[in-house]
């Protein structure tokens, strides 16, 4: 399917990255979701044993599907649009430097929330101010908004 048949989702955090602490990346992953559920009817349970409909995980080159990461930069992570399965997983690259706020390497936080996006059912977007554009900018993560062509865009699936 496109989206997810159901409103309440589960996740697990099934490995950390060395980067940060484990505070700082369980605060950025339930607030990179929480960008998605406060513009949705969608609402997210973390799980710590089992399966989740989104499993979420660090790795570096072949990591246990069939798009291995590239090393440093590049591409920074990927996930599987929704359905059984790995659908929904998120799986980020760990040559990357993954940091809670700073402009020096790159924000968890909005990785993540460009990556739940797809989790959800989002393509990539041509709205150069969009979190779904296919590129990162740093944005201050205290700060962040949700652009409207995003917005419009779960809004599409969920709304
Ligand atoms: C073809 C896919 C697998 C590329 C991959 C991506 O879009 N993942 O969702 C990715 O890591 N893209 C890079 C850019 C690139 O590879 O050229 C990126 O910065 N994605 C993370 C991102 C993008 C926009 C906002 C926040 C984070
Ligand atoms: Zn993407």
């Amino acid at each position: 399917e496109y989206k997810w048949q159901k409103n309440s989702l589960t996740y697990r955090i099934v490995n950390y990255t060395p980067d940060m602490s484990v505070s700082e990346v369980d605060d950025s992953i339930e607030r990179a979701l929480q960008v998605w559920a406060k513009v949705t009817p969608l609402s997210f349970t973390r799980i710590n044993s089992g399966t989740a409909d989104i499993m979420i995980s660090f790795g570096r080159q072949s990591h246990g599907d069939y798009y291995p990461f590239d090393g440093p930069d590049g591409t920074l992570a990927h996930a599987f649009a929704p359905s059984p399965g790995i659908g929904g997983d998120a799986h980020f690259d760990e040559d990357e430097n993954f940091t809670y706020r700073s402009n020096r390497g790159y924000v968890l936080f909005m990785v993540a929330a460009h990556e739940f996006g797809h989790s959800l059912g989002l393509s990539h977007s041509d709205d150069a101010g969009a979190l779904m554009y296919p590129v990162y900018t740093y944005r201050n993560p205290e700060t962040f908004i949700l652009p409207r062509d995003d917005v419009n865009g779960i809004q599409s699936l969920y709304g």
